[in-house]
Parts: structure tokens; C-alpha cells; sequence
């Protein structure tokens, strides 16, 4: 399949609901949690490596359970029974070798394979670490992905046209674009793309400027889990430094979930990691630094 970053916009777009509120308004929260809850023995995790601050209150958290994939037609099992949960507002890492999976587990997350058995689902949990709704599947509409080397599948010939290129055209969409066209000035200010002209080429954007830009298509509906896919591969040190600091920021207001074999770069934002282990095996483990 051809993965274009556009390609899943028009989806998105149509059938997610418009940014609830302005980001700018948003109080920086800290992840409310007590993840000694989330590796209970009920769900048979292993022991918390995480530095989440231990505050009772309700939370959200992603949760993949039991998810194993063989590509359709083979007997090739790429992902083999993986389980993990990413509270909301934290920021996760995936790290490992080269052909383990980890990109495999990202498109069954953003609902571009679909996994072979096990469930991928938010759940709500109360200050007692007991689930306190049923569990919602996690719809690929409301997941962000950036893929590695964004820029590489950009279409447009402006700013603007790449970032609106999924909207809808027909009449009687005026809110949802009104919607959209407010979602597309925050995204472009968070972001800091606002010092650059929408009519410019997407492509003489600097590395740095095109991973902003892959980014602000993303973030114009607020999804409920980012993804990104190595995003500072290929880029310079300066470039790096700064997709880190966004990063950083993005954590503040989004669940954020990345594969990357950066980890010195990233260590400082981790919540939670795990290493994919060859064969599809994933576990929870500190960064090795
Ligand atoms: N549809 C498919 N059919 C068969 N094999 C596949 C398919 N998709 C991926 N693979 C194989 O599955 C393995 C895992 O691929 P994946 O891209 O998920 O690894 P990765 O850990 O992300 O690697 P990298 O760090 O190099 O990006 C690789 O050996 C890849 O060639």
C-alpha cells in the first residue's frame, strides 16, 4: 500500500469532531497518575519504569492488549501477543533493532493493518485503578501519525495546500472548514510554522521546517494519540534539537507515543518505554543510555 500522509486526512477530517477548545487556553497538566496501578497484577505487567508522578484522580490510558499480526496470505507473525498501556498525556518510546516490528505495531495503532487478534482500546480508570466505563476501541480517525521522512509524501505545491489538502469541498461544510480553518491557526502556531509564508513550496522548507509542517497536519484536529515514526532521522543536530524541544512541549497536551533509536535525544521526555525484542516481542524497559 502506498502511505501518503494525506491520504488518511479526508477520513479524519470528516468523521473527527472539531478541537473541543483552544490549546492556547490549556493549562500544562502533569500526568495525574499512579502507575503502580498500571502494572498491577491484574493486567500482569512488569514493574513501573517510569518517572510519572504518583497523584490519585481518574485517567485515561491507551491500552493495546494481547495483539498479535501476520500479514494477510503469509505465516509470518510480525508481532507476537503485545501488550503495553500509555496513560494520557505522557509520552512513550518504543525503541529496539531494525526489523523487530515497531513500525508493524504503529499502522495496526493508526488503523492502517489491522491486528490479528488482541484489542487496541482507551480506558477510564478511577482513582482506585478500577475501570470505571466500558472500554472504547480506539478509533483510527482520532490517531495522528507521522511517518518516518514525512516530507517524502508531501503533494502540494504550497503550505497551505498541503496542510488543507483532505478538507472537504462540497457546500454546506462551512462549519466544519470554519472548524478546521481554527484548528489550522492553532496547529500553525504550536507548531511555529507561523513566521512562514503559506504560498511557499512545502518542499524548500528546511528539514526541520517540513517535520513542523508534517506535525501541523496532524495536530488541526487535536487526535487523542500522536504517533510518530523516527522523526529525527535524516535531520541536523539543530534540526533534531528543536523537533525534541516541540516534542516536549506537545507532551504537555497530547498522549504521545514514538519509535525511535534517538534515545539519548529523548530520554529527558520518556514516561515509558519499551524494547521490541526480534520476532515481535515487546516489554517494558528502561532506556539504555
Ligand atoms: N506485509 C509484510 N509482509 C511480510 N513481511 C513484512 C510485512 N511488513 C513488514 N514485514 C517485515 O516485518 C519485519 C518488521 O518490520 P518493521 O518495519 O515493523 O520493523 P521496524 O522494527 O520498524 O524496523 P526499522 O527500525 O528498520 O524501521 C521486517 O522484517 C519487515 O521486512
Amino acid at each position: 500500500m502506498a502511505i501518503s500522509l494525506n491520504t488518511p486526512l479526508p477520513f479524519r477530517f470528516l468523521s473527527g469532531s472539531p478541537p473541543p477548545f483552544p490549546l492556547s487556553n490549556l493549562t500544562p497538566i502533569s500526568p495525574s497518575l499512579n502507575h503502580n496501578r498500571l502494572s498491577s497484577s491484574r493486567f500482569n505487567f512488569p514493574a513501573p519504569t517510569t518517572n510519572l508522578p504518583t497523584i490519585n484522580c481518574d485517567y485515561t490510558a491507551f491500552e493495546v492488549r494481547d495483539v498479535s499480526y501476520q500479514p494477510p496470505g503469509t505465516q509470518l507473525k510480525l508481532l507476537n501477543s503485545v501488550s503495553f498501556s500509555l496513560p494520557e498525556k505522557s509520552f512513550g518510546l518504543i525503541f529496539g533493532q531494525s526489523g523487530s516490528g515497531k513500525t508493524t505495531l504503529l499502522q495496526l495503532l493508526a488503523g492502517i493493518s489491522k491486528s490479528t487478534t488482541g484489542s487496541i482500546y482507551s480506558q477510564k480508570y478511577g482513582n482506585d485503578g478500577n475501570p470505571i466505563q466500558p472500554p472504547e476501541p480506539l478509533s483510527p480517525e482520532r490517531v495522528g501519525i507521522v511517518f518516518q521522512f514525512p516530507e517524502r509524501y508531501f503533494l502540494a505545491e504550497t503550505v497551505l495546500d498541503e496542510v488543507t489538502f483532505g478538507w472537504p469541498r462540497q457546500k454546506g461544510s462551512y462549519q466544519l472548514r470554519e472548524n478546521l480553518a481554527l484548528g489550522l491557526q492553532r496547529a500553525i502556531n504550536w507548531v511555529g510554522l507561523n513566521g512562514i509564508s503559506l504560498d511557499k513550496n512545502p518542499h524548500s522548507l528546511s528539514g526541520g521546517y517540513k517535520r513542523r509542517l508534517a506535525l501541523a497536519i496532524q495536530l488541526v484536529q487535536i487526535p487523542d494519540l500522536l504517533i510518530l515514526d523516527e522523526p529525527l532521522a535524516g535531520l541536523d543536530w539543530k534540526a533534531r534539537a528543536d523537533v525534541v524541544k516541540l516534542l516536549k512541549h506537545l507532551k504537555r497536551e497530547l498522549t504521545v507515543l514514538v519509535v525511535s533509536h534517538d534515545l539519548r535525544e529523548f530520554a529527558s521526555l520518556v514516561d515509558r518505554s519499551w524494547k521490541m525484542e526480534m520476532g515481535g516481542n515487546l516489554r517494558e524497559e528502561l532506556i539504555p543510555l
